[in-house]
């Protein structure tokens, strides 16, 4: 049995906040040109997210804002390269493609398109390859500019071929979920799954810019998008308690799709995770907050199989088994777990834990969160919440976490 090993600091400090940000760019966002109308809430807004470490320069912005998807100016000032290549999949690619395309012919001499197979279960090899394919069939150079147009399974895949192909070569964000829009499109983190964990093969690659188009989200299913807001609540309580009262207030409306609820939360999302990823771009310590819920979450979803529940889903149920972890290492009381359940319960996430094995339901889920990325020789850590808005990872006793597993998941 693992013991309680004293928690890691990673919680942020209160020096950090709040966040500033800068909406004036050099490429011309927010020039005066800019479609959407201003003081309705939903003019176009930029977020900044700053990474300077070692040496290099691999800041970019995050532009935010309805219409901008067919507005050419989200796209100038990037790398020149006479070639892009738009990475979507057959669900986003004949909603969008043609419309970004469009925008990019300012840019780009040669645009072309390549349609993934679409879902979870594809995040893999073989889809990966199916990129590499497209590169080199069009006698792409490493100047080549990759465009990923879809959720965070384009989104991570595109990322991890552009790190890889040619040993790198430049790629845009453009999110089309609200999962992806406020937070996989940002921070650099790319993967492909394995059978046995989520994201297990990947690399840290960050985007040259991403581009937010709200728009976009009137088309996600309402599935989807309850899915988007189980990572937006997630940064309530690991860094910020106002944004989840906020989330208590505006639920409905973000539900209902109301822009300027969205861009709120997409804009307050994004400046969460550009402090954290500013100060830990590799996680070496803080950036681990941003996985509250992810171990349990993840277990989830390689137990069940890929697609079976979708990762905010499983992210959801995995931050209620977070919080009650916390509450029984005597962190959080339970009028603070019984509200985050209630706001994801609101949000249209599951918050019963799914049985994945009948004969020794809690010794799966122990033995799937062994691999997780966080654990150490062999000690699995988890990330509880300290106190309401201060996130920590610590490791707990299995008899522990098998009474969390057990008091959470169906019977
Ligand atoms: N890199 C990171 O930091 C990070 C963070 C969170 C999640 N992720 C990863 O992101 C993935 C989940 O992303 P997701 O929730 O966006 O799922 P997804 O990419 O599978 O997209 C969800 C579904 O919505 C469809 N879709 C996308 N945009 C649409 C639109 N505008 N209209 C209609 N349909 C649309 C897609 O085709 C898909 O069927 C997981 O693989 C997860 O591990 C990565
Ligand atoms: O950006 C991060 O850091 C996150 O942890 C964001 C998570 O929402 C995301 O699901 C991430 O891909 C999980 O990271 P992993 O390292 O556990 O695979
Ligand atoms: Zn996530």
């Amino acid at each position: 049995m693992s013991s309680i090993s004293p928690s890691t600091p990673v919680s942020a400090p209160a020096s950090i906040r709040p966040v500033s940000y800068d909406v004036s760019e050099s490429s011309g966002f927010r020039d005066g040109s800019a479609p959407a109308a201003e003081g309705d809430g939903t003019s176009p807004q930029q977020v900044r997210i700053e990474l300077r470490e070692s040496g290099a320069d691999r800041s970019y912005p995050i532009f935010i804002g309805s219409g901008l998807l067919s507005w050419s100016a989200s796209f100038a000032g990037l790398p020149k390269a006479s070639q892009a290549l738009i990475v979507s999949n057959t669900t986003v690619a004949p909603l969008y493609a043609e419309t970004l395309k469009q925008a990019l012919q300012a840019h780009h001499a040669q645009v072309t398109v390549l349609e993934l197979p679409d879902g979870e279960a594809h995040k893999d090899w073989s889809t990966l390859n199916l990129i590499f394919d497209a590169l080199l069939s069009q006698g792409a150079d490493r100047k080549t500019v990759l465009y990923a147009l879809g959720g965070g399974v384009v989104g991570d895949m595109t990322g991890f071929a552009a790190a890889c192909y040619m040993r790198g070569v430049p790629f845009v964000q453009v999110p089309t979920t609200l999962l992806a829009q406020v937070d996989s499109s940002v921070g650099g983190k790319t993967a492909i799954n394995h059978p046995q964990g989520k994201n297990m093969i990947g690399a840290f690659y960050q985007p040259k810019r991403v581009v937010c188009d709200l728009d976009l989200l009137k088309t996600l299913p309402a599935r989807e998008l309850s899915a988007g807001l189980a990572e937006v609540i997630k940064y309530g309580p690991i860094f910020d308690m106002a944004l989840l009262d906020w989330l208590e207030q505006h639920m409905d409306a973000l539900r209902a799709l109301d822009t300027a609820a969205l861009a709120h939360a997409v804009r307050r999302s994004c400046e969460i995770k550009a402090e954290v990823v500013g100060q830990d771009e590799r996680e070496s310590g803080l950036r681990a907050i941003l996985n509250f819920g992810h171990t349990f979450g993840h277990a989830i979803e390689a137990g069940l199989g890929y697609g079976a529940w979708l990762h905010g889903e499983a992210v959801g149920c995995g931050m209620v088994m977070a919080a009650t972890l916390s509450q029984r290492l005597g962190l959080v009381d339970a009028a603070f777990v019984a509200r985050l359940k209630r706001l994801i319960e609101r949000a249209g996430l599951p918050v019963v834990a799914p049985v994945l094995d009948k004969q020794d339901n809690a010794g799966r889920y122990l033995n799937l969160m062994r691999l997780d990325k966080k654990a150490e020789a062999g000690e699995i850590k988890f990330v509880v919440i300290e106190r309401p808005g201060q996130a920590a990872l610590r490791g707990a006793p299995d008899a522990l976490v098998r009474e969390v597993i057990d008091a959470c998941a169906a019977a």
